[in-house]
């Protein structure tokens, strides 16, 4: 099984190197258009394998899209990320362009390849990449559901005491301060979160969620990048080994909770068709017009990539 990670930065090179960890892929291909850097960061990795071993080959190409060619997965992590005082949302003119060339070259090269899409804006650099592709939607998703609801799972691990694996929760919405954790489906061991964390704290948790990427580029003046890499390699690892993961992602939807004609996060299962089913919850009326304000806000921003008429 062979992976391209398009975008040799920061995230694009922890989840070629991550991937290459998990040790079930034959090949990871790393490509950036910054020449070096992607053969530079492979050959790091490669180097790493006899310290940690695994045998998955990694190797990096200067926009070299030929040696990409009959990847099963490709995730594409090019574009710039936001400094601190930015939105995410500020970058879709530099990226809506370079995951559209992006999209066509592998494309070219992976005409069956499942997508899966980080750069940010991610809901609508996700739309951009299906426009693009024009291939089925279950094979064309976006990375942040696994981030958020990392993060959300962390802090509540923090303020409990107790392990992050214990923590089992779904965040859903557009990767941006409108995204709509979910204490109702949220347990610890089983156990409803509300029997351990008090109201306030949890409030706490979830605006600290809300606004979890942009702590973070406060603290580095750059994006996060560990926690990124490690969800979409673990994306990658669902969908090769049909492991039937059920995971917040940015999917397609039509008519699911009422919405149509936009990528959002939802709890979907994932296995080596891409995404196979789109789980519907029961929401509550409070939870269901905070994920309709969320849709509100990623479909006025697909509306501005339409109007850029990137994607003909
Ligand atoms: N979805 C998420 O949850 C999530 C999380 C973290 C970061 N991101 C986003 O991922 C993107 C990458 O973040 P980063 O921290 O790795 O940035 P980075 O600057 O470290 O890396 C981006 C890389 O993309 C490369 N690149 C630019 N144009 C290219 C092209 N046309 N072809 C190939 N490579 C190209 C650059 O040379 C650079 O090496 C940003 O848009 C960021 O906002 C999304
Ligand atoms: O915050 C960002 O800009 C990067 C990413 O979307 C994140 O949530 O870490």
């Amino acid at each position: 099984m062979k992976v391209t990670v398009v975008g040799a930065g920061n995230v694009g090179a922890t989840c070629a190197n991550v991937l290459a960890h998990r040790d079930f892929l034959q090949e990871v291909v790393l490509l950036d258009i910054k020449e070096g850097t992607a053969e530079g960061k492979a050959l790091d990795s490669w180097q790493q394998a006899p310290i940690d071993y695994y045998s998955t080959r990694i190797s990096g190409v200067t926009n070299d899209y030929e040696r990409t060619a009959g990847s099963d997965v490709v995730v594409i992590t090019s574009g710039l990320p936001r400094k601190p005082g930015m939105s995410r949302d500020d970058l879709i003119n530099t990226n809506a362009n370079i995951v559209k060339s992006v999209t066509e070259n592998i494309s070219q090269y992976s005409p069956d390849a499942i997508i899966i899409v980080v750069s940010n804006p991610l809901d609508v650099m996700t739309y951009c990449a299906y426009l693009t592709a024009g291939k089925d939607s279950s094979k064309v998703f976006g990375m942040a559901g696994i981030l958020d609801t990392a993060r959300y799972r962390a802090f509540l691990a923090e303020e409990i005491g107790c392990s992050p694996k214990d923590i089992q929760a779904i965040l859903m919405g557009g990767h941006g301060d409108t995204m709509v954790p979910l204490p109702r489906y949220t347990t610890v061991s089983g156990i409803p979160v509300t029997e351990l964390v008090a109201p306030d704290k949890l409030e706490a948790i979830i605006q600290r969620t809300k606004v979890g990427g942009g702590e973070i580029v406060n603290l580095l003046g750059t994006s996060a990048w560990y926690a990124p890499g490690a969800a979409a390699a673990q994306m990658v690892e669902a969908i090769l080994k049909d492991e039937k993961r059920i995971f917040p992602c940015c999917a397609w939807l039509s008519g699911q909770y009422g919405l149509k004609d936009i990528y959002l996060g939802v709890p979907v299962i994932l296995g080596k068709n891409g995404i196979e089913k789109i789980i519907e919850l029961q929401l509550n009326q409070n939870e269901t017009e905070l994920l309709k304000s969320s849709a509100d806000h990623v479909k006025e921003v697909m509306d501005v990539l339409d109007n850029m008429k990137v994607v003909a």
